[in-house]
């Protein structure tokens, strides 16, 4: 590995952004955010001078550089596009947040993009797969431990998300990382998708219909249901119970210490994705350094960001016709095996 520290550009220092250069510069090795960027040029100068980076009023000219071996995309999923294909053009290593893009066409045009440069170079963030618990949940379903599983119940629950939150964000937005943690989990794509609702709940607005429950089935027939609550008032809460024919295996919870007080007796629950996924965002982006810097992406490809769109795209179909959809998806690319 090159004894170099990478040097990282960040475009887009919003909440996750600014977690990536904190985690990147005060606790991981090989790498410096040295630089970022944001449309919000105000906010984006105080972000820089509070971490000691270069600012640049222009994501893409930062990227174009030559300052920066590798770009962390960490804008609103809109604009996601724009800097990958400027990191693809640039010929650096890039690590998007997820989604890849709100569009399956737009992934498509990034997966198009990296096929002509000829390298590997975009890795998207669905930080689910280093978590430790879906990692042992992978092992146990790989080696049939338990034997074939069969069905899975999952909860993807928020404490609130603001007005911009609409209907088929809990879809496209939040629902991706169960479309994608849990095809990485079983090993296999989906073949259907289906969205269905429940009553409403008080604490949504006009545009979110919360909450929702997505139905998949894979092409082996594994059948799956994902509840998507993102304004619960209190919890940020994920569930995965995997139904094996000889066994019910569950996602561990986080451990936080008991306490009996008051003659109350509990421990704490996560409220936020910052600290439910503190240890999974750590290992991803710290084994993202270490790859970049050997020349390869191990992660989650622009392809998996291509196919979690797909997917998510027939669920939105299959939620706004109240139909269900089969998921079409051309061959994976011989240039992602
Ligand atoms: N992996 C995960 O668990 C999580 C992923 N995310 C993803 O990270 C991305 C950012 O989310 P948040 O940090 O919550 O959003 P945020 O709204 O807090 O930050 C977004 C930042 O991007 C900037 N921005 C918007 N348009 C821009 C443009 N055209 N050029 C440059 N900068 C621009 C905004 O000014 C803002 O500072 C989203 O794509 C989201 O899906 C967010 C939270 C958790
Ligand atoms: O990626 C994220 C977070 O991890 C939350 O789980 C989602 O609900 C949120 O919408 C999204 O930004």
């Amino acid at each position: 590995m090159d004894n170099k520290e990478l040097r990282i550009g960040v475009v887009g220092v919003g909440a996750i952004g600014r977690t990536h250069i904190e985690r990147i510069n005060d606790q991981l090795q090989g790498g410096r955010v040295i630089a970022c960027s944001d449309v919000n040029t105000e906010f984006g100068k105080k972000v820089a001078e509070n971490y000691g980076c270069t600012f640049y009023e222009d994501g893409e000219e930062m990227i174009a550089s030559g300052d920066i071996d590798a770009v962390i995309v960490t804008t609103i999923d809109p604009y996601h596009e724009q800097y990958v294909m400027a990191a693809i053009k640039a010929g650096i290593y890039v690590f998007c947040e997820k989604p890849l893009a709100p569009e399956a066409e737009a992934c498509k045009r990034i997966v198009e993009a990296e096929i002509s440069g000829g390298k590997q170079l975009v890795q998207v963030g669905f930080m689910r797969r280093y978590d430790q618990g879906y990692r042992q949940l992978k092992e146990a379903i790989k080696n049939r431990t338990y034997g074939e599983p069969l069905l899975l119940h999952c909860a993807h629950r928020n404490p609130a998300v603001d007005e911009s939150y609409d209907t088929p964000m809990a879809v496209e937005n939040s629902m991706i990382h169960e479309i994608d943690v849990l095809r990485w989990l079983l090993d296999e794509d989906y073949d259907t998708a289906e969205v269905v609702f429940a009553k409403n709940t008080r604490r949504t607005h006009a545009n979110l219909m919360d909450p929702q429950i997505m139905i998949l089935t894979t092409k082996s027939g594994v059948r799956i249901d994902v509840e998507a609550f993102v304004n619960t008032g209190h919890c940020y809460d994920i569930k995965c119970e995997v139904c094996c024919e000889d066994a019910i295996l569950n996602l561990p919870e986080p451990s936080n210490i008991e306490v009996c007080a008051n003659a109350v007796r509990g421990h704490a629950i996560h409220s936020d994705w910052s600290t439910r996924f503190v240890d999974a965002y750590n290992v991803e982006i710290q084994e993202w350094i270490n790859s970049t810097k050997e020349g390869r992406v191990d992660g989650p490809t622009a392809w998996d960001g291509y196919v979690g769109q797909v997917t998510a795209k027939a669920a939105s179909k299959a939620r706004d016709n109240q139909t269900v959809v089969k998921i079409e998806m051309e061959e994976k690319p011989d240039f992602y095996n």
